[in-house]
């Protein structure tokens, strides 16, 4: 495949490695300073976008890749306001569209434990729910993608719960789970959570022991999306 990245920082690096180690062909490596390339690119000859940038730049690169006729591949984080504007864009333009907070095959086994357990904790009494994100100090956005996934995963499992804040943050209700976000390098990314009582703590983590499998993921995904239209997530890609 010609795979176009959209965004070469420490993500679109390892991709572009995994990638061509797959034999695919990179069409195109945009960075902040070098975004005027776009303009010189042939998408007919682009058969997918990897887009894993900066929470501000994300929604111009996707609107730019659904005018183009490009399938995309979105990591970024932080720009999920705006989600359900971009999922409806991509099907008005008859676009691809595919995102993850965490495209690592551990996150995501992790999250069906997330909503299992939350869904046991539902039937039990004087437990209280809270998340914990450690993440190296150039993340920009906080609580993390993953983070957030995990928090709607409990909010949907959970009635104790029906909303998330930053734990430094005041929270407004008590229905509201509480998120801490760490930042101490190198952490590629650890996301624990928790749920304690005055008889006992019960405790689920998933450690990222390096960018390896978010960059394999991503890389497997583009490889799975190719002659698909519509919206997608890792729920459509992985058979648990
Ligand atoms: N979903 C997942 O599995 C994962 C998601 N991420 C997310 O991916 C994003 C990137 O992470 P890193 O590579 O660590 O960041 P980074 O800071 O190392 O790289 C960001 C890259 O985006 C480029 N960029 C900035 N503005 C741009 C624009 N307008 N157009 C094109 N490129 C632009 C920068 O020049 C740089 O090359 C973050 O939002 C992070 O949270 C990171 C790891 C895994
Ligand atoms: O910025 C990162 O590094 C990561 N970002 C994603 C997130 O916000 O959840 C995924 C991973 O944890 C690494």
């Amino acid at each position: 495949m010609n795979i176009l990245l959209l965004g070469y920082g420490k993500m679109g690096q390892l991709i572009g490695e995994i990638a061509e180690s797959r034999s695919h062909h990179l069409a195109g490596k945009i960075t902040i300073e070098n975004r005027d390339e776009l303009d010189q690119l042939k998408p007919e000859n682009i058969d997918v976008a990897i887009e894993f940038s900066q929470p501000e730049a994300a929604v111009e690169n996707f609107e730019w890749c659904f005018e183009k006729g490009i399938p995309v591949v979105s990591g970024t984080t932080g720009w999920l306001s705006e989600k359900s504007r971009i999922e409806n864009l991509a099907i008005e333009k008859n676009g691809t569209f595919f995102y993850a907070s965490n495209f690592s095959i551990g996150v995501n086994i992790f999250f069906k434990v997330n909503q299992f357990l939350a869904k046991l904790m539902n039937e039990t009494q004087g437990y209280q729910a809270s998340i914990e994100e450690i993440h190296h100090t150039a993340k920009k956005d906080a609580p993390s993608g993953t983070a957030i996934t995990l928090a709607e995963g409990i909010i949907q499992n959970h009635h104790s719960y029906r909303k998330w804040n930053l734990s430094d943050e005041p929270s407004d209700s008590e229905l509201s789970l509480p998120i801490t976000s760490k930042r101490i390098d190198p952490a590629p990314g650890t996301h624990i959570i928790r749920y304690q009582s005055e008889i006992d703590d019960i405790e689920i983590s998933h450690t990222a022991h390096s960018r390896q499998g978010f960059a394999l993921g991503a890389v497997l995904v583009s490889e799975w999306l190719k002659d698909r239209k519509g919206v997608f997530s890792m729920d459509d890609f992985l058979s648990f």
